[in-house]
């Protein structure tokens, strides 16, 4: 599913109108009813309704859900943001709709008091959408602060007003809604960890927009769903033997962090490769061996951390280094060594990333083809300080595109940069994988698709999307608060099962 810019969403608009052969207003009525229906399902059933518009087509949006609440026999009250300056033509044709009902149409005026919120109301904002273009100022900005002081639920129609579609909106005010109900496609700015406090949980709703824009538009950005994912999945041929799913090295752990190295290698075994082979410090010799009889052992000669590479490096397709393996001068050596001798593509995670961060020029060494998987901090510690999710974006998709290679951004919609210029969130996961640990599996998980011969792209789009799907079906088994990473590896199954 393509992400659009706001341009875009504007362009789909009118390429529906005319190829639907439907007016601006009948568009704004489905939108609007899509809206309705969301409300009379998802609210309580006695609960009154407050609606606060603009003087755009947003406000139209919402000027239609009251007629359409009130038909529904529901109690609603209405303001309008200033209603005595300009609007747009399909906003004056819902008023006139409206008004003709004999509702009282409320004023929200400069200087005048902000009206009252009765106590259990359910507030829907309709202030602005698509079109915001400036920060909210005046009396929008203080509609906007007394709503967000409201204690109220509020239901966000299209984006949370104050919300800029595509830049940054962190410095001034915006409503903060407990659900969003967006049309046609998952905006940009609704994708990105920044604006959580604002956004809600996020609800998408089709409202027949013309499927061939959408198949004919190009964007540098899309929403990874099972239909993504399932393109680049392959499933195993009928006559494959273990030689069919590559070698993988995996270099992890220290005293004290073996269980990185043991989840990220039981997720890698889980991934499908058809060798593995870890690389570990003595002390993790005899858990390794236990926990999971179906890794080989390149045990390096030091006890407590890893120091040397393993002999006969051609023996394995790709390497995935980083969880547990600390920081210390021996170990960043040993990175460089790997750099430098790797046979195939690296995943590189964790310590490593940050061992990178202090030698960034390392990174001309890192195999074409290879995949960065860092959370927001690493991220910026490798790449510099960013101020805000978009220029983070950007850079992963600057780097990517540099390193041949596929750089992460992990957090509740991982973005996947890739080396083409194009980049994903995915859609997949939950809160119940913020635990230390999920990170280490994603790690074993790439390993073993790149180890497959998936490319980078592909290893990093399908990795991410089944990670996050082992995370749901770990969370139905067992909630969000008490599922395990160790519960997403016993997950990778159903979640390979969804791209049957
Ligand atoms: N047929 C369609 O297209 C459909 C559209 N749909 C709906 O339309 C929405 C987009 O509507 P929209 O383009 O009219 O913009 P909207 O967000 O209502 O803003 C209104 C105007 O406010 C102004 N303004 C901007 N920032 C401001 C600020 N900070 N403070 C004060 N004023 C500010 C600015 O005008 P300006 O001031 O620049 O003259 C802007 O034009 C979209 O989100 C969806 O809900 C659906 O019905 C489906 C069919
Ligand atoms: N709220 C969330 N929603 C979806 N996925 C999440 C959430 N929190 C964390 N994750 C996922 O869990 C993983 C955490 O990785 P990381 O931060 O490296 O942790 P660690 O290495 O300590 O386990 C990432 O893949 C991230 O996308
Ligand atoms: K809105």
């Amino acid at each position: 599913m393509k992400i659009f810019t706001a341009a875009q969403v504007r362009a789909w608009d009118a390429a529906t109108i005319d190829e639907q052969g439907i007016s601006s207003l009948d568009l704004m009525e489905r939108a609007a009813a899509c809206c309705t229906e969301w409300l009379l399902h998802h609210c309580p059933p006695d609960a009154p309704f407050a609606l606060f518009c603009g003087r755009g087509n947003n406000g139209g949006d919402g000027l239609a859900i009251v007629r359409q609440l009130l038909a529904a026999g529901r109690s609603v009250s209405v303001y309008v943001v200033q209603p005595g300056r300009a609007a747009s033509p399909d906003f004056a044709a819902n008023h006139t709709r409206l008004a003709a009902s004999g509702i009282s149409i409320g004023a929200v005026e400069e200087g005048a008091p902000l009206p009252g919120i009765p106590a259990g109301s359910v507030v829907v904002d309709a202030l602005f959408g698509a079109g915001l273009n400036k920060p909210l100022e005046g009396v929008a900005a203080a509609l906007t602060v007394a709503l967000n002081d409201s204690g109220a639920s509020i239901i966000s129609i299209d984006l949370p007003s104050g919300l800029f579609m595509d830049r940054p909106s962190t410095t001034h005010a915006v409503i903060r809604a407990t659900h969003t109900l967006t049309f046609g496609a998952p905006k940009l700015a609704l994708l990105l960890q920044e604006n959580a406090p604002f956004i809600g949980a996020v609800q998408v709703l089709g409202i027949g927009l013309s499927t061939r824009f959408a198949q004919e538009t190009q964007s540098p950005y899309f929403y990874l769903t099972n239909k993504e994912a399932k393109a680049r999945f392959r499933p195993r041929p009928r006559f494959a033997h273990k030689g069919s799913f590559g070698h993988l090295l995996l270099a992890a752990g220290a005293r004290g962090k073996m269980g990185a190295a043991l989840l990220a290698a039981t997720a890698a075994a889980r991934g499908g490769a058809g060798l593995l082979s870890c690389h570990i410090p003595r002390c993790g010799e005899l858990v390794l061996q236990t926990a999971l009889p179906e890794a080989m052992l390149a045990t390096d000669a030091c006890e407590d951390f890893l120091t040397e590479l393993p002999a006969d490096m051609d023996r394995y397709d790709v390497v995935a280094i980083g969880p547990g393996i600390g920081t210390s001068d021996p170990v960043a050596e040993l990175l460089e060594r790997y750099l430098q001798h790797s046979p195939g593509p690296m995943v590189l995670d964790a310590d490593a990333l940050n061992i990178l961060a202090q030698h960034p020029y390392w990174l001309l060494r890192l195999p074409p083809g290879s995949i960065l998987t860092p959370h927001p901090k690493e991220f910026d510690r490798l790449f510099g300080t960013h101020t805000s999710d978009f220029d983070r974006i950007r850079t992963a998709l600057d780097q990517a595109a540099a390193l041949k290679s596929a750089v992460l951004l992990k957090g509740h919609h991982t973005f996947v940069a890739l080396p083409d210029g194009t980049g994903a969130f995915n859609s997949t996961g939950n809160p119940g994988m913020a635990r230390g640990g999920s990170g280490d599996v994603l790690t074993g998980l790439l390993g073993a698709l790149l180890a497959q011969g998936y490319s980078a792209a592909d290893a990093a789009l399908l990795g991410v999307y089944l990670h996050g799907a082992a995370g749901d079906s770990a969370a139905a088994a067992a909630s969000a608060e008490a599922m395990l990473p160790s519960d997403l590896i016993l997950h990778l199954g159903n979640a390979f099962r969804r791209l049957y």
